[in-house]
């Protein structure tokens, strides 16, 4: 029904770049439509199996993924990587660009209808797939996600700002609606799952207890905490009113790099942000500086406005006799 209708204004898209950004626009809108049907379309949010990673898969994740990698081979993409494939997939020999993709990001809350989106990054694609695609974050040519709120957006950045489009229904296109975006500054609040406090390292712990100390500890104001597990609303609440978002590494089996994966969740994400003003890091070093060595890599997460993304690398830069000092005797932060 959808189809026939153009999907996106491509005004500030690059040209070599614009069918696979309105193949993107295109299965993006579908999604929408499918997802806002919800119970009164097909099943979405049952678990139907697992994917590389252990994670439950749900219908939603492989009706997105086979939409995507179905529409990305007509639209320029040699090589195709998603969260829910094991290995890269080859789409079209003659296509000019990798992409990897969360097809769907935040999976455990479609049955509860929060918002959730897609998160996808391009480079120029080589003649091998893993050399397309495992290569420094900072060679990526675009990166932008969808989120599938109560508004569609395409937030997308090739290399010259952040781009907003907001998905008109009542024409059915993503039209374009803030040509520069960037974070703002000064937000009182910061994301992070606080149910691992006691599997965190040192630093981690002492950035997050100083926020909590509140007007009362080293910072000296108040904190607002959100979590909303999913990575995507978080990345858009961030974009628009600023903060910071914390996925550390813990101590939990399988979470020693936490639970975030480089090439198509962090690597786009930390592009947009940079674009946008901000930063994102490891902790301690930019995600743009990293290579990912295999597809499914994870790597702790941090990103934000950039004066807070800084301060938690500081924390990790303290002597251990600052960073284990109760608030109240760790000098080095007084706001
Ligand atoms: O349940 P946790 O550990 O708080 O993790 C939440 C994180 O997991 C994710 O859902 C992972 O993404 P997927 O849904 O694509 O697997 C993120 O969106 C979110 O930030
Ligand atoms: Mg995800
Ligand atoms: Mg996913």
């Amino acid at each position: 029904m959808l189809e026939t209708v153009s999907s996106i204004e491509t005004t500030h898209v690059p040209d070599a770049l614009r069918p696979t950004i309105e193949a993107l626009a295109k299965v993006a809108r579908n999604l929408s439509y499918t997802i806002r049907r919800g119970p009164l379309g097909q099943s979405l949010g049952h678990a139907v199996g697992e994917n590389t990673d252990g994670d439950a898969q749900k219908a939603l994740d492989v009706l997105a993924d086979d939409a995507f990698a179905s529409a990305l081979g007509a639209a320029g993409v040699r090589w195709y990587a998603s969260e829910e494939r094991e290995e890269i997939v080859p789409l079209s020999e003659h296509g000019r660009f990798a992409l990897a993709i969360d097809p769907l990001d935040g999976s455990s809350n479609i049955d509860a209808n929060v918002s959730i989106g897609t998160i996808f990054s391009i480079y120029e694609a080589k003649g091998d797939s893993y050399a397309s695609l495992l290569r420094p974050a900072r060679e990526q040519i675009a990166a932008g996600y969808v989120i599938y709120g109560p508004q569609t957006q395409m937030i997308v950045t090739f290399g010259a700002g952040v781009q907003t489009y907001l998905l008109d229904p009542e024409t059915d296109t993503f039209k374009l609606v803030e040509a520069t975006k960037t974070i703002p500054e000064g937000s009182s609040e910061f994301a992070i799952n606080a149910s691992n406090y006691r599997h965190w390292s040192k630093p981690v712990r002492a950035y997050i207890d100083d926020c909590l100390a509140g007007s009362e500890g080293p910072r000296g104001k108040n904190f607002n905490m959100r979590w909303i597990a999913s990575l995507v609303a978080e990345t858009h609440r961030i974009m628009s009113r600023g903060g910071i978002f914390l996925y550390p590494g813990d101590d939990r089996p399988g979470y020693g790099r936490g639970r975030l994966r480089t090439v198509y969740e962090c690597a786009p994400i930390a592009f947009l942000m940079e674009q946008a003003g901000g930063a994102a890091t490891d902790g301690c070093d930019p995600i743009m500086s990293r290579t990912a060595r295999t597809l499914h890599e994870r790597t702790p997460f941090v990103f934000g406005t950039t004066v807070k993304v800084d301060r938690v690398a500081a924390y990790h830069d303290l002597p251990d006799h600052e960073v284990s000092a109760l608030f109240g005797n760790r000098g080095l932060f007084r706001a």
